[in-house]
C-alpha cells in the first residue's frame, strides 16, 4: 500500500499539490528496498519472471541462492546498473533506474568486492571517497586499514584479493550509509577478518535506523547477522521469512523405508537427501504432520528422530546440493 502524504508548492502560476508516497509494508514499514514484480532475460534466458519483495527499513535481510540463480544480476538492477525486462524496484523511495546522486550517497555498495580504482593507493583511494559523503567516518577506515600492516602507499593493484575486500570494506563503514547491499561480502576474507567484519557490521547497526541486504555464501554467518532470510531458487521462486520463523518452523527428519521407494518432494515434503548415508527428508510440518502425510502418501516410510540443523544445512536441506 502507498502510504504518503501531501504537500502544496506555491508557483507563479498558482499552487499545485502532490502526493509524496513513500513505501510501506503490511506491518507498516517503509521498505529500503521495493521489488516489484520484475523480470529479467539475458537474451533467450529468463532469469526470473514477476518476482517481488520488500526489505524493510531497519532490517538486515539476507539474499541466499545457489550460484547462478541471479543474486549479483539482482543487485546490479537495484543499482540502476541493468534494467529488468519487466517490472520495477525502488531504492530508499526512488526508482532504481533513476537514482538521484543525493540517494546514492545513502548508499553503500560492495560490488563483488571489486575496486575500479587499482592505480590508487590506500590512502589515495580514502582522499578520492571522502568528499562524496558528508557523514564519512575517517577513523574507521584507518582503523580497518591499519591491520593491513601495509604502508599507506601501497597501491591498490598490488595486494591480494582478500587485502582489498578489507579496503573497500573500509571505505563503505567510513561511509556510513543508511542502506548498505553487500554482494559476497565475504570474498576472499580469511576467517578472522570475517569476524572482524561481522563486529564491524554490528556497531554499525547499533547506531539504529540502518538497514541491510546481503548475499553470502558463508550461510553460517549470517545466523548470528539477519532478521529475515530471502532464498531464491532456479528459475526465480523466492520465499522471504523471518530468520527467527525458519529456524523454528523448517525441520529435518532421518527416516527409513522397508521396500518401498524413498518419499519425493510434494506439497509438504520440502526436500529429501541423504547425508553421511543417513536419509533425510525436509519440511515446514512439526512430527505429527509429517508422520500423518507419510502414511497417507508414502506408507512403508518409518520417520525416525529430528535432526537439529544449522542454518547451512538448513539452506542445503531448502536449495538442495547442486
Ligand atoms: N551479462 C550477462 N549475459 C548473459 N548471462 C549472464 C550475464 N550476467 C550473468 N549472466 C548469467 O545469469 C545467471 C545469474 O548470474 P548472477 O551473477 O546474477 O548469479 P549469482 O546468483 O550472483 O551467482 P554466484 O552465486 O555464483 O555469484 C548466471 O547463469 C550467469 O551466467
Amino acid at each position: 500500500m502507498w502510504d504518503g502524504y501531501e504537500a502544496e508548492w506555491d508557483y507563479p502560476f498558482g499552487a499545485i499539490r502532490f502526493a509524496i508516497a513513500p513505501y510501506v509494508d503490511d506491518r507498516g514499514k517503509m521498505s529500503a528496498i521495493h521489488v516489484d514484480r520484475i523480470t529479467h532475460r539475458y537474451g533467450q534466458r529468463t532469469l526470473y519472471r514477476d518476482l517481488s519483495f520488500r526489505v524493510p527499513e531497519g532490517r538486515v535481510v539476507a539474499l541466499l541462492g545457489k550460484n547462478g540463480v541471479g543474486k549479483t544480476t539482482l543487485i546490479r538492477l537495484l543499482m540502476g546498473f541493468l534494467r529488468p525486462s519487466g517490472g520495477s524496484c525502488r531504492v530508499l523511495g526512488e526508482d532504481a533506474h533513476d537514482l538521484s546522486p543525493a540517494t546514492r550517497a545513502r548508499i553503500g555498495l560492495l560490488l563483488e568486492g571489486h575496486l575500479t580504482y587499482d592505480f590508487m593507493s590506500i590512502e589515495q583511494i580514502e582522499r578520492f571517497h571522502r568528499p562524496f559523503y558528508p557523514g564519512w567516518r575517517r577513523e574507521l577506515y584507518y582503523d580497518l586499514v591499519d591491520r593491513l600492516g601495509l604502508p599507506y602507499s601501497h597501491k591498490i593493484g598490488n595486494m591480494s584479493c582478500g587485502q582489498r575486500s578489507q579496503v573497500v570494506l573500509g571505505l563503505i563503514f567510513a561511509q556510513n550509509p543508511e542502506l548498505m547491499i553487500l554482494d559476497d561480502y565475504s570474498m576472499g576474507l580469511d576467517a578472522g577478518y570475517r569476524r572482524l567484519f561481522l563486529d564491524y557490521l554490528q556497531d554499525y547497526l547499533n547506531q539504529g535506523g540502518k538497514t541491510v541486504f546481503v548475499t553470502s555464501h558463508v550461510v553460517q554467518d549470517m545466523e548470528s547477522l539477519v532478521d529475515e532470510v530471502i532464498f531464491l531458487q532456479r528459475g526465480g521462486e523466492l520465499l522471504q521469512m523471518d530468520l527467527a520463523d525458519f529456524r523454528r518452523d523448517y525441520r529435518c527428519y532421518a527416516f527409513e523405508r522397508e521396500g518401498t521407494e524413498p518419499p519425493r518432494p510434494d506439497a509438504l515434503i520440502r526436500s529429501v537427501d541423504t547425508h553421511g548415508g543417513q536419509p533425510r527428508l525436509y519440511a515446514f510440518a512439526e512430527r505429527d504432520g509429517v508422520e500423518k502425510h507419510l502414511a497417507e502418501h508414502w506408507p512403508g516410510v518409518r520417520l525416525g528422530e529430528e535432526l537439529a540443523m544449522t542454518l547451512e544445512d538448513a539452506f542445503i536441506g531448502l536449495t538442495g546440493k547442486y
